[in-house]
């Protein structure tokens, strides 16, 4: 069981709420603009300290209030811990047990939540960093030290570029080229380990919602092919003083998922996009209910969306079978299509903001 309560204070049109979700399937129901992506967001906002629908906190606080609060109980029934943000327009406050914390990790840690939405397929059709990103969540449920390294990387990173911009004396260039080197082969390489842990997971979803089996996912370090990065920042210094910034490294990693041995993006169909970046992100969030039983919790928004009917339901049972902790939601006359998951955990019924549970 990932959460256990659920209490909303002012996000977007939900004033207050408090529900007690079941630990499987959880299916909101209600008319557009009732508030089901608000209570979404409130669960995202608990998992990782910051809104799924925009950088600025003023948007997605309630019109009028000077805050946001949520707060959730996360853990076994009876054993939870209590973690909550507090979101004004310019101060965050994070509290995890009952203490203050300064960054979103540790939240993101205790309550993993993989969000599904139409707009996710930017993932697979947007700019790389999205990716990144995606790879980086995986390895930093894997990987203890991984933000750290993350850091490490960003600040040598930071470092050499001075040097090559002439802001820092030349004569540290070897030593910040090294730490770059060290620390980006690192990266590289746990993201590429990470990317063969879910591929088990990423065939068989993709199998399930495309039905086919010829999905490859090919991950690229950010320097060239078969070069060590050491090698790669070598070869690349007369072009990085030229440009005043290294060009090559795992800031510029990326992956393609191969369909067929054809880059998917450029010939799937807008549905079969869609399909296909559900895979991967049911694949992270198998992959880690496999490593970390009970924990992770999935976010899925507006089902329906450039779905038929039959996929619908494929994606609905695939999220059953999975087993975790999810919610998703439904427009209000969607109960049909809502009726292939079978019995639910939990049934919730939002209207103008205000969210009732099925008796
Ligand atoms: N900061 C805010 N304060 C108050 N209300 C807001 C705020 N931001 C958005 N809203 C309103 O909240 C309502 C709920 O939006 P939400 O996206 O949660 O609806 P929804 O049920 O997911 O709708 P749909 O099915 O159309 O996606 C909308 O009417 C929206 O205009």
């Amino acid at each position: 069981m990932a959460l256990l309560k659920l209490d909303i204070a002012d996000v977007r049109n939900i004033e207050s709420a408090s529900l007690s979700p079941g630990d499987g399937l959880n299916l909101l129901f209600g008319a557009n603009g009732s508030g089901k992506t608000s209570l979404l967001e409130a669960i995202y906002l608990v998992s990782r300290g910051k809104s799924f629908r925009s950088p600025q906190a003023a948007r997605v606080i309630r019109f009028g209030q000077p805050c946001l609060t949520v707060s959730g109980r996360i853990g076994q029934p009876g054993a939870g811990v209590v973690v909550g943000i507090r979101l004004g327009r310019s101060e965050k406050e994070i509290r995890v047990g009952g203490r203050s914390c300064d960054s979103s990790a540790q939240l993101i840690r205790l309550f993993p939540a993989v969000l599904i939405q139409p707009a996710s397929v930017a993932l697979l059709e947007g700019p790389p960093r999205w990716r990144r990103q995606m790879l980086d969540w995986g390895v930093f449920h894997v990987e203890q030290d991984y933000l750290d390294l993350l850091r490490r990387f960003s600040r040598a990173l930071d470092q050499r570029n001075a040097v090559l911009r002439g802001d820092v004396s030349c004569s540290s260039l070897e030593a910040w080229s090294g730490e770059l080197a060290r620390w980006g082969t690192m990266i590289a390489e746990m993201r590429l380990a990470y990317v063969e842990r879910i591929r088990t997971q990423v065939e068989e979803m993709v199998s399930a919602l495309l039905g086919r089996t010829d999905a490859e996912l090919v991950v690229r370090p950010g320097w060239r092919t078969g070069w060590s990065y050491a090698d790669a920042l070598a070869a690349s210094l007369a072009a990085d003083r030229r440009q005043g910034y290294t060009e090559c490294g795992p800031h510029k990693g990326d992956f393609t998922v191969l369909v067929g041995g054809r880059p998917a993006k450029d010939y799937l169909s807008r549905g079969q996009l869609k399909l296909l970046t559900y895979a991967l992100l049911l694949a992270q969030a198998g992959r880690l209910e496999a490593d970390q039983p009970g924990r992770v919790c999935l976010l899925v928004d507006d089902i329906a969306s450039e779905l038929d009917g039959r996929n619908q339901e494929r994606l609905l049972s695939l999220v059953k079978s999975i087993g975790i902790q999810s919610f998703i939601t439904f427009s209000a006359d969607a109960q049909r299509a809502a009726a292939a998951a079978g019995p639910a955990s939990r049934v919730f019924h939002v209207e103008q903001g205000r969210i009732r549970a099925d008796a």
